[in-house]
């Protein structure tokens, strides 16, 4: 059955086509993200939701997504999606980091103008007939001081077009490297000397717990007399009432305001004072830039849906559609081997570590490690998949480390998973032959070749003669088939394994009967995520 995205904002509608044309089933509701109660009534019945910024993505409507396996942002900040929410639930995030940066930037720089020359003003008061030339003296942008807070993909953009201008640019980026900002021709500077120095503030960083209400009234404080402020990037990161009191007190000559601390603003202490020009979030706002956003956000979208790749996703690795065919079976042998581990082990995990030997170390091993933390968590959490599991993991206080090597054997690639519990350390690793089938080769040092099915049993034996009599008696009696028989030893008379493939789960009371033999310590059923046997 075709996957079902509901698009809950107004996407273009080249969105709508490009889900269609990729075999996407679609609903264009571009009202109903206003509408909370329907967003939550419907929302179980779609694996995708294509949003923008009016469809507030909460922990509810994650909760009651039960099919939803992503959600799309057409645009940057995801700030109204959930995302501990929706990655507990395994559900990927995604934006389009690119598509509406040049408009974004572009409006700050109207914005710049509007609040230099008050635009919004002198044209009501123009088309009011009242012609009020010396009311609207302006000042010039040309040699003043453009301070940048935040100078990723739209900051530099902004800060770029600052320097076309013949604004003098200073930014304040944490992670904006010298050798960038000569590239910019700009002064990268700390924040204060750029509170300091700017005769207009220009904010482009995301909302986080450091950013938000960062202009404040010590912020205010520290600025310029007769600095003008820009936000275009999210309305939380000014406090609105601090502002309005510096805008009336006269040390903030104007501001330009795209977002506020709450969307749609119905009321604001920054609405109708002199000088301020505000717009109604519209940052990303232009033809082109929709177009970007809805194309790009349609495609990654159907890419993941249909053929498992995953971009720009916020809480999971990315897999390009080129490596998820190859990535696919490792994925399947990662999950595998954490459930194993997972399954046979019955105390708190300490750590994991992942080695990937050969071939397979250069694949995606982020991907690879979150499959197998999957894997490993299942048997405690049904839901849990690669996206919920590194954060399960850490929740748990589970130390994960990878480690990559050359081929060092016979296997053009393995994995070994290690498990550190209080108790015990525990091995298994795997390889995937050229048929694409995943395949346990060693478990607790034993070498061993087994094919990996839904239904499995494992056990640990002396090496004694008749084990495998016994366990062929046993389930052959109770008419259980054993498509795979594998097993493996350390050394003649000391610690055995078997792994047997059967083709239905193996009942209690016939493991009992295993149990009851004196060279058997332990017995156990396994299941996997793998397709029935034929
Ligand atoms: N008004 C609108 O319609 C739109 C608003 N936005 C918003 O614009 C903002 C910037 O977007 P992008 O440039 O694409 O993001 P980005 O991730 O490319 O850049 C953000 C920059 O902020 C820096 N940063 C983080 N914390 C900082 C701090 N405490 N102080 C100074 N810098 C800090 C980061 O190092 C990064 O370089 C986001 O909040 C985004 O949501 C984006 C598109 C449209
Ligand atoms: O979709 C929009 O209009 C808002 C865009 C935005 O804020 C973003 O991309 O972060």
């Amino acid at each position: 059955m075709a996957p079902r995205v509901l698009v809950s904002d107004a996407l273009s509608e080249t969105a709508v086509q490009i889900f269609r044309d990729r075999g996407v089933e679609v609903d264009f509701q571009p009202d109903l993200g206003k509408d909370k109660d329907k967003l939550l009534e419907i929302i179980g019945q779609y694996d995708g939701l294509a949003i923008r910024s009016a469809t507030k993505v909460t922990d509810k409507v994650i909760a009651a997504a039960t099919k939803l396996k992503v959600v799309g942002r057409a645009g940057i900040g995801v700030d109204n999606v959930d995302i501990p929410a929706a990655s507990k639930k395994g559900v990927i995030v995604m934006n389009t980091p690119f598509g509406n940066s040049i408009t974004t930037a572009e409006h700050a720089v109207a914005l710049m103008f509007a609040v230099a020359r008050q635009l919004p003003a002198a044209d009501a008061s123009t088309q009011a007939g009242k012609w009020e030339k010396s009311r609207f003296m302006g000042v010039e942008l040309t040699g003043k001081t453009l301070g940048v807070v935040g100078c990723g993909n739209i900051g530099s953009i902004v800060a770029s077009r600052g320097v076309g201008l013949r604004m003098r640019v200073i930014a304040f980026d944490p992670f904006l490297s010298q050798e960038r900002a000569t590239q910019l021709g700009i002064e990268k500077v700390e924040l204060d000397e750029l509170y300091g120095r700017s005769d207009f503030i220009t904010l482009h960083t995301p909302m986080t717990d450091k950013t938000r209400g960062m202009i404040n009234k010590d912020a205010l404080a520290k600025m310029k007399s007769g600095v003008r402020i820009v936000n275009c990037a999210r309305g939380g990161l000014i406090v609105e009432a601090d502002l309005a009191e510096a805008i009336k007190a006269g040390t903030v000559a104007g501001a330009g305001v795209d977002v506020f601390e709450t969307e749609p603003a119905k009321d604001s202490p920054l609405f109708g004072l002199d000088n301020v020009v505000c717009t109604p979030h519209l940052g990303a706002s232009t033809t082109e830039a929709q177009e970007n956003v809805a194309l790009q956000v349609a495609e990654q979208m159907a890419d993941y849906l249909m053929r498992g790749a995953v971009s720009n996703a916020i809480n999971m690795p990315s897999i390009t559609a080129e490596e998820a065919p190859i990535l696919t079976p490792f994925v399947k042998l990662a999950e595998c081997l954490g459930a194993f581990a997972g399954q046979v082990t019955e105390e708190a995990i300490h750590s994991v570590e992942i080695l990937y030997d050969g071939l397979v170390s250069q694949m995606n091993t982020k991907a690879l490690t979150s499959a197998t933390l999957a894997g490993l968590m299942k048997s405690q959490m049904a839901d849990i998949n690669m996206v919920s599991a590194p954060i399960m993991a850490k929740e748990r206080g589970i130390q994960v480390t990878e480690a990559k090597r050359d081929k060092s054997g016979v296997f053009d690639s393995f994995i070994k998973l290690t498990i550190v519990t209080e108790k015990q350390t525990r091995t298994v690793a795997g390889t995937v032959f050229s048929d694409g089938k995943p395949r346990f080769i060693q478990i607790k040092g034993i070498n061993l070749d087994a094919e990996i099915g839904e239904h499995m049993v494992y056990t640990t034996n002396n090496d004694a003669p008749g084990i495998i009599g016994l366990l062929g008696t046993v389930f052959g009696k109770a008419g259980v088939n054993i498509a795979n028989f594998q097993l493996g030893r350390n050394k003649r008379g000391g610690d055995a394994i078997a792994l047997l493939y059967v083709d239905s789960p193996v009942p209690e009371a016939l493991l009992d009967e295993v149990r009851a033999y004196k060279e058997i310590h332990r017995a156990m059923p396994l299941k996997f995520d793998m397709p029935s046997a034929e």
